[in-house]
């Protein structure tokens, strides 16, 4: 009896090697789903923005970075092949225009291909702060103005429509004027209505904006609402006859904002933004990390991003926010496995080819293609395969007798013990044996 039909067949698995043989690769083995009702590709290239040090810095619990954490920053942004950064907020304080021209500065010594961009609101002291870092760092930067635009926002300011076209025409004019490009950034577009957006965006292009940033600013919308958002604003461009691009700023709220964000990419975003560790007000944007390494599983990004797990080392270091253990690639947990089923699997399948199945066998991301590596842990839920595993992977002894003695210690255990303490089990009983011989 065949099963039901799905829409669109993925590729069956090889047949095993009769031999036992490792498979020409793991995904030759790999039944996929996914494929049955893929995500649309993205219609067109896209963009990214790292925003790690605008957003990103904005949580409370971020420590605002040193300049040399900046810039390494912008180093490792340049690595895993994002193409923009935003450098901050230079009218916040001294220091943020400070360090965002000695970023403009680095970004021009270092020859990065970085395309840098600061913030500012609709006010044109924000404005000419932005010229400021023009002028000062060499460079030109794409300014993002934002102004609150959803009714409960002007209910707030006590503003309404015809305030925020005429501030957002007069800042974007002069930003405009001075040779600077200019992205129209909404605060809460995923809670305003078309009676709001369509003349505040035809404002904005009008003047010379060439950017609408849809910003779900409260984690408010599901993937369903951010393509329809996307592709409104698709639409009204296109009936404008500006060449307009639309950039999608995601929040984390509901938990929601990595598949917004690919939605609003299969809708026709033209540029995405994102946080490092996800990072920025309240639980955060979308995360940098976790969006790449799915835009690569996707096959939809083609850069390397064997340097990811160090942009999120330098992240965490730099804005003193500890990598969740859990996170994922680059949590303390993302591929270490103590449980003796999958422990025994793993190792089974290291024995048989350079790795590449092992590291397919209990987990979805290869993890040397981003720079870690699968790790066997002794544990209470542990057999003794981890054991031997583990003692020889140091190169020690892993006779039965001392295999079978770790394996009690560490079931006794309420958590995992740390390498040291294993350690000290194993000198201890070699230490009883010598003694007793
Ligand atoms: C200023 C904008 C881009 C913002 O951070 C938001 O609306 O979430």
């Amino acid at each position: 009896m065949s099963g039901p039909s799905t829409p669109s067949s993925p590729r069956a698995p090889a047949p095993l090697p009769p031999d036992g043989s490792p498979p020409a690769s793991p995904e030759s083995l790999i039944y996929d789903w996914n494929q049955a009702e893929a995500a649309p590709r993205p219609p067109q290239p896209f963009g990214l923005i790292d925003e790690t040090l605008r957003d990103g810095i904005q949580s409370p619990s971020a420590t605002h970075p040193s300049l040399e954490d900046k810039l390494e920053l912008l180093e490792l942004i340049q690595a895993i092949g994002v193409d923009s950064v935003n450098l901050g907020m230079p009218c916040s304080s001294p220091r943020a225009l400070a360090d965002a021209v000695a970023m403009s500065r680095h970004i021009q010594a270092r020859r990065l291909t970085l395309t840098p961009a600061v913030a500012g609101r609709t006010v044109l002291g924000d404005v000419e702060r932005a010229l400021d870092v023009v002028q000062q760092g060499g460079m030109p930067v794409v300014l993002y103005v934002f102004i609150g635009a959803s009714t409960l926002r002007q209910w707030a300011e006590g503003w309404n429509l015809d305030f925020l076209a005429k501030a957002s025409a007069s800042a974007i004019s002069l930003a405009v004027r001075e040779g600077l490009e200019v992205a129209f950034v909404t605060e809460d577009t995923s809670r305003a209505s078309p009676e709001i957006l369509d003349p505040l965006f035809r404002t904005a292009l009008g003047h010379g904006a060439r950017r609408l940033v849809l910003c779900d600013t409260v984690g408010h919308a599901t993937p369903a609402g951010a393509r329809a958002l996307v592709r409104w604003t698709r639409r009204l461009i296109a009936s404008t006859g500006v060449p307009g691009q639309v950039e999608w700023h995601g929040h984390n709220d509901r938990g929601l904002s990595l598949d917004n964000a690919l939605a609003a990419l299969s809708a026709g975003a033209d540029r995405l933004q994102a946080c490092g560790l996800g990072v920025g007000e309240r639980v955060g944007n979308t995360a940098m990390d976790v969006l790449l390494l799915n835009l690569k599983l996707l096959g939809w990004y083609e850069h390397d991003l064997s340097r990811l797990a160090d942009y999120t080392r330098k992240v965490s270091e730099a804005l003193c926010i500890p990598i969740p253990f859990n996170h994922p690639l680059s949590g303390r947990d993302a591929f270490r496995t103590g449980t003796g089923v999958h422990a025994s699997a793993i190792i089974k399948a290291l024995g048989r080819d350079d790795g590449r199945l092992a590291d397919h066998l209990y987990s979805s991301i290869p993890a040397r293609e981003f720079g870690r590596e699968q790790r066997i842990e002794v544990g209470f839920m542990s057999g003794l395969s981890n054991v031997r595993f583990w003692l020889e992977s140091r190169g020690l002894p892993s006779n039965e007798p001392l295999c079978q003695e770790l394996l009690a210690w560490a079931k006794g255990r309420d958590s995992l013990p740390r390498e040291e303490e294993i350690l000290q089990v194993v000198d201890a009983s070699h230490y009883r044996k010598q003694t007793a011989g």
